[in-house]
């Protein structure tokens, strides 16, 4: 008879504006503990403790370095909602009270992070990536991607490439047509066209954006590797870049996501971007892996 071994995992889940990871204290490893295929079943809403991602909390010398697995097992460079999960959780685990300032290494380089007074957290998110060949995508041989067109289900759209480290693909619409109501898309019949499309090599997240003002935006996310989310940090500064390049909006927007709004301000002075916005402890537990 085959006696089952039993492994475990603690784990504290976070959400940044809905957007939800299974935060796991890897501080004593130098790779994940678990594995892709361990997330996935994690993240499995039915099956396992749910979320959008499993990120290892790990330590980058005297700093922090973050990883993250998407639900579907793949690894991203960065992770902006995830990243103030990640000041949270430092903090929690710390007892450490605001104002309180983290240097923490990604896929994506160093990013920091300021945890305010007011519950908030502040990421210098760096400077977004525009040129090809730094931006993974067919759409230009060279230089800036600005509305070029792509033909997805027999429409043609027109989409901004830029990269936060990871790859985002905005539109604000249709070559011909008018702005987008983002609540009347198909976004699960559309967003996988957008996210397998051949012009992205390493597919790609995809913001379809409504524009209120010229700072105030409001966008759905289809997220790669997790499908729609609530939320995508990343993909909010992407947009207001995308904004910025099409002349559609000011350099400090609020960007609404279903699951609420984030501050974004791409900073003139360092042509760096900031991301504000908040990050809440959910519950804490013990999940059995299977072996
Ligand atoms: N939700 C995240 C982005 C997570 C990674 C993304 N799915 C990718 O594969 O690039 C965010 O808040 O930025």
């Amino acid at each position: 008879m085959v006696k089952e071994s039993k492994r475990t995992l603690e784990f504290v889940k976070y959400q940044g504006i809905g957007n939800d990871f299974i935060m796991v204290n890897n501080l004593d490893f130098s790779e994940p503990i678990i594995t892709a295929a361990e997330a996935v079943r994690l993240c499995d809403r039915h099956l396992g403790i749910g979320g959008d991602g499993v990120i290892f909390v790990m330590r980058d010398g005297e700093d922090y370095q973050m990883r993250i697995y998407n639900s579907d097992g793949s690894e991203p460079e960065m992770c902006g909602n995830g990243i103030r999960c990640f000041a949270k959780y430092l903090a929690d685990l710390e007892q450490a009270s605001a104002p309180r300032s983290y240097k923490v290494l990604t896929l994506a380089g160093h990013m920091i992070l300021e945890l305010r007074e007011d519950g908030q957290v502040c990421v210098d998110m760096g400077p977004p990536i525009l040129e090809a060949p730094q931006i993974p995508t067919k759409l230009a041989p060279q230089g800036e991607v600005v509305k070029a067109p792509l033909d997805v289900d027999g429409k043609t759209w027109l989409m901004t490439c830029v990269s936060m480290g990871n790859p985002h693909a905005i539109t604000f619409g249709q070559e011909g047509g008018e702005g987008l109501n983002v609540d009347a898309l198909p976004l699960e019949q559309i967003g996988p066209l957008f996210e397998h499309h051949e012009v992205f090599p390493a597919r790609t997240n995809t913001e379809f954006v409504e524009v209120f003002s010229r700072n105030h935006l409001k966008m759905r996310v289809w997220e790669r590797g997790a499908g729609a989310t609530q939320a995508c940090g990343t993909g909010a500064c992407a947009v207001v870049v995308a904004a910025v390049k099409e002349g559609r909006a000011e350099r400090r927007c609020t960007v609404d996501l279903p699951g609420g709004p984030l501050e974004i301000e791409w900073r003139e002075s360092d042509n760096h971007i900031y991301m504000t916005g908040p990050a809440k402890r959910v519950f804490q537990g013990t999940v059995v892996l299977e072996n």
